[in-house]
């Protein structure tokens, strides 16, 4: 059983239209609406391969209704925290090239009560000793930054294991207090936590060392359409899959985490798990997260110890 915490879900609204034109009436061929968030997404990838989940996050006004019937509707186990404001809704634009344009909206502000409440009912889901706690996605108002530590301290005291995807000032937050399993970050949100580039696999495997000198005990650092680096304190791998022409990027980095997790393995394979469960999301639209019928983990390339050299965006 995974269990994952959302403090800031949405419902995922996609329009696909042929190019982006600023300042034009564009019509859309296309349009779906999924239950998003990261936290939902991984839980979502996750039943899609049968595996266990519960998702925990708060629901608000007739959009927050709206999420719940669409977590229904993809099967997901959720338990839902009721608030006052309306939950968000979060737009993507997806272009006939692969190019995905996303507006994301701040969402809305909780109380102390509720933030409370999310904390109670994260409690209550750690209760059965899930195998890991996936803490996912920005705050919403009115949720300390420090939520996550707060959330991961609880989940210590059962002997749970944490993996965190977050972004900005709960990352940063989060990393130095150096008590995650894992940390899932992209290549940008590592930079701008560390406040460097990092060009090479050298700079982002030296970086990761770096957030695992402060407690923490792993980092999956995805890196676009250049696959992902896996490092820990004493060994780094690569992997990537052939290039694929993307529908919608929104996701795939959920979908890589749920691939981590999906099973207990040795690094390597876990990797190559992660990125072609992500790989397998680019290429489908919207929010749609993959199913076994879409993954091909023989066709992901692993590779030990990456020469510290290579130029990621090169890879
Ligand atoms: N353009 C692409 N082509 C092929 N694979 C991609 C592409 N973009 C992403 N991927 C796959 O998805 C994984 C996650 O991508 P990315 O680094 O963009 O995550 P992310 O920024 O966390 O995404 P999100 O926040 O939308 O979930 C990559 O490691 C890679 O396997
Ligand atoms: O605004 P946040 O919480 O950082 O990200 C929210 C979000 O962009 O993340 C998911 C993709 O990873 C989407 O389902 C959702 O809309």
């Amino acid at each position: 059983m995974i269990v994952t915490v959302t403090p800031n879900p949405s419902i995922d609204r996609t329009l696909e239209i042929s190019a982006l034109v600023r300042g034009e009436v564009l019509r859309a061929h296309g349009s779906h609406s999924q239950a998003g968030g990261k936290g939902v997404n991984v839980s979502r990838a996750l039943r899609n391969h049968g595996a266990a989940t519960t998702a925990v996050l708060p629901t608000g006004g007739a959009d927050g209704d709206q999420l719940i019937t669409l977590l229904r509707e993809h099967d997901v186990n959720a338990v839902t925290v009721p608030v006052a404001a309306t939950t968000r809704s979060n737009l993507t634009i997806a272009e006939t090239d692969g190019t995905t344009t996303k507006l994301n909206l701040a969402g809305p502000s909780l109380t102390e009560a509720e933030v409370d409440a999310l904390i109670a009912a994260t409690d209550a889901a750690l209760a059965c000793r899930p195998s890991w706690l996936v803490a996912s996605g920005s705050l919403p108002g009115g949720a300390p930054t420090d939520l996550y530590v707060r959330i991961a301290s609880r989940a210590a005291a059962l002997g749970v294991p944490v993996a965190l995807d977050t972004s900005g000032a709960p990352l940063e937050v989060a990393a130095l207090a150096g008590s995650f399993a894992l940390l899932k970050p992209n290549h940008e949100e590592l930079a701008e936590l560390l406040g460097r580039e990092l060009p090479t696999v050298g700079d982002v495997v030296g970086g990761a060392r770096e957030v695992l000198s402060w407690g923490n005990e792993t980092v999956l650092v995805t890196l676009g359409g250049h696959g992902a680096l896996l490092v820990d304190r004493e060994r780094s791998w690569w992997a990537g899959a052939p290039r694929v022409t993307p529908r919608s990027t929104v996701g795939a980095g959920d979908c890589t985490l749920a691939g981590y997790l999906y099973a207990e393995s040795e690094p390597a394979e876990r990797l190559r798990r992660a990125v072609a469960w992500g790989t397998a999301a680019v290429a489908l639209p919207g929010t749609i997260v993959p199913g076994p019928g879409d993954v091909a983990a023989a066709a992901v390339e692993v590779v030990p110890d990456p020469d510290p050299a290579l130029v990621v965006k090169e890879m």
